[in-house]
């Protein structure tokens, strides 16, 4: 049995039971056909995923492991905030006619600060930290930056993630542990996808620093299910999980840049069906 299953299901089964509504509150986000998209909500969920142990994957339905990777490497490698430069459409909706989502996720990754070191972007910050000074307890990026939050199409979610390295007795790797630190989360649409795509960006880090991935701890503020996902949480959630897949990166790759979705290996992926055509509050 998956233990990401068994993490997802206790937090359904505690935003359902212990979550407040939203309902006649005054909500941002709308359904397709402009009625406001209400949720069950729970404040101040933590879930800790051990990757030494298994790939955090969902069996329960399945997580599109190499789109939710190149999402990720959109973001961080790429750094582009340009939905011609991803290969799914689940952007589509929050961009102008250009293409752009505005100053959000890769456009703020991309940006050049001044460091003691020189000019770097945040991507980079982490990468040398790791690699010159890595019990470093300042290792994190942030992309919630408030100057530009007015051209942003929308305001980062999954916003910062803290990087930390342990070194664990009798082991010759160090380990690269991490924070995921998210302000709002759709659990049907995105809780295992966002799960699975920094666990691949913390192997991939890993990976490329000599390093072994460890823990991946995420913090979610406003941990919530829309009202048009209920019915479908309650039906995932009484299913029995799958054992989890093997999920593994090609060792060859030695530098972050050279990253693509064909380095991701996915073995004995077993799931249920999928859920097709899942509303996205806009
Ligand atoms: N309401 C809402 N929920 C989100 O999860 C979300 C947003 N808005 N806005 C921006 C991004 C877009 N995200 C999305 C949007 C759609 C899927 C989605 O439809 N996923 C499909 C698989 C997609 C594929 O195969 O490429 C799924 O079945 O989960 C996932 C993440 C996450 N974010
Ligand atoms: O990576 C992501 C991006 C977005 N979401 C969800 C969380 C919320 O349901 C919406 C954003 O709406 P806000 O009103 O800005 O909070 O998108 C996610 O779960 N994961």
């Amino acid at each position: 049995m998956s233990l990401a299953d068994v993490t997802f299901i206790n937090m359904c089964r505690d935003v359902i039971e212990n979550g407040t509504s939203t309902e006649g509150e005054k909500v941002r986000p709308v359904w397709e056909d402009g009625t406001s998209a209400y949720t069950i909500k729970r404040f101040g969920v933590v879930n800790r995923y051990d990757l030494r142990k298994e790939f955090p994957a969902l069996t329960l339905r399945r997580t599109a492991l190499k789109s939710a990777m190149d999402e990720i490497l959109w973001i961080w490698q790429k750094k582009s905030n340009n939905i011609k430069d991803l290969h799914s459409h689940i952007w589509d909706s929050w961009a102008d006619e250009n293409g752009s989502i505005g100053k959000a996720y890769g456009y703020q990754l991309g940006v050049k600060h001044q460091y003691k070191e020189g000019m770097m972007d945040q991507v980079d910050r982490v990468l040398y930290d790791l690699k010159n000074n890595p019990y470093s307890r300042r290792i994190m990026t942030n992309i919630y930056v408030h100057q530009d939050l007015h051209e942003m199409n929308l305001y980062p979610c999954a916003y910062s993630m803290t990087f930390n390295v342990t070194k664990e007795p009798g082991k010759d790797k160090l380990t690269l542990n991490a924070i995921l630190n998210q302000r709002s989360q759709d659990i049907l649409a995105a809780n295992n996808w966002n799960v699975c795509q920094y666990s691949i960006l913390l192997m991939m880090i890993a990976q490329v620093c000599d390093m072994e991935a460890g823990e991946l701890v995420h913090v979610i503020a406003d941990c919530h299910i829309y009202d048009r996902h209920v019915p479908v949480i309650k039906e995932l959630i009484s299913r029995t999980p799958y054992p989890a897949p093997t999920v593994k990166l090609n060792p060859e790759i030695r530098d972050f840049y050279e990253f693509t979705t064909d380095d991701l290996i996915v073995e004995n992926y077993q799931t249920w069906p999928q859920i097709k055509n899942i509303p996205i509050a806009i």
